[in-house]
């Protein structure tokens, strides 16, 4: 018998979640098992502001577990990753895209329109605070943080304090609680973050042998629009936590398979709502995200992002929460 293959997981009940159904979908597809390895990180251990320890603390320690070969291979929230690549790690698969839409979960089943002005609304990411204020809704937007159940009790709980949160829909569908969205916000009112509702399934790249064998959890189309919407970050400059904005959706066009990518660059504020679209094949899904964030940058994106919550170029690990 082979022995399983280690996949190393942070502790959250999401990160358990998502790597659960990475290794059944492993183990369905190639009959070798997988055990998971829980790796806990500075960011686990920590009750400080996220937006101080940086996202990249999640995600170095999975890698250093990696690198050290305590762990075969790692599954990530893609959007949480930094867009420099690991040196010696390889992105094997990219899995099926979950749904990358925000989600509302409001008090009374009322939807994003229901809310009064001065509703308060909690949520960490710099992008998602500016949309809601870009609405010009009077929304009071109160940044929060911690795991789902958390923020969800903000709403739902007992000593609830807030109207709405706001949300990754992905992040509820893999803990089984869509049951508590009251309205799946629309892209053109709120659009993702780049990468949203994606995995990273990361392993080293000498082991030849692995990359091959994750290989087969890899969706193509899942994998065109992440490397497109990532390239548009990249090419900002921007980290993981900048009001940046980015959702390539694949369709069948009249020359066959097409892209099409929004991105958007919102000022914390809201004052400042700067969103285009490009189109294009996926086999230039990264010239595309290229070409669109120039196209941004062109228009003053770079003065958005040189405000208040833009890590900027070299420092993106120790941006805030997405
Ligand atoms: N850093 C938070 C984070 N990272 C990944 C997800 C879940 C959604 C996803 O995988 O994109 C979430 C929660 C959220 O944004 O509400």
């Amino acid at each position: 018998m082979t022995a399983p293959l280690r996949l190393g997981t942070r502790g959250s009940a999401l990160a358990m979640a998502q790597s659960g159904h990475v290794a059944e979908a492993l183990t369905a597809a190639t009959g070798r098992p997988v055990e998971l390895v829980e790796v806990v990180t500075a960011g686990d251990r920590s009750t400080a502001p996220v937006h101080r320890l940086g996202v990249g603390v999640f995600v170095s320690a999975l890698r250093d577990a990696l690198t050290a070969r305590e762990i075969d291979f790692a599954v990530h929230s893609y959007k949480d990753l930094p867009t420099a690549g690991a040196p010696g790690l390889h992105i094997a698969a990219v899995p099926v895209r979950q749904d990358p839409r925000d989600a509302l979960v409001a008090r009374d089943g009322r939807t994003l329109a229901e809310l009064p002005p001065g509703a308060r609304v909690g949520t960490g990411a710099l992008r998602r605070i500016a949309q809601l204020h870009a609405l010009g809704m009077q929304l009071e937007v109160t940044p929060i943080r911690g795991n789902v159940d958390t923020r969800l009790g903000r709403v739902l709980g007992p000593d609830a304090d807030l109207d709405a949160v706001v949300l990754a829909r992905a992040g509820l569908a893999r803990l089984g609680r869509t049951d508590v969205i009251t309205e799946t916000l629309d892209p053109m009112l709120m659009l993702p973050a780049p990468a949203q509702g994606a995995l990273a399934v990361e392993c080293r790249i000498d082991d030849q042998d692995l990359v091959e064998l994750l290989g087969v959890l890899d969706h193509a189309p899942s994998r065109a629009a992440v490397v497109a919407e990532r390239a548009l970050l990249a090419t900002l400059e921007a980290g993981c936590s900048a009001p940046v904005a980015a959702y390539g959706e694949l369709a069948e066009g009249d020359a066959g398979e097409e892209i099409y990518l929004r991105g958007a660059v919102i000022s914390p504020d809201g004052t400042r709502d700067l969103r285009l679209s490009r189109t294009g094949t996926p086999a230039d899904a990264a010239e595309i995200g290229k070409a669109l964030a120039a196209e941004l940058l062109e228009l003053g994106a770079d003065s958005i992002l040189g405000q208040e919550g833009h890590a900027g170029p070299g420092t993106q690990q120790f941006g805030s929460t997405e």
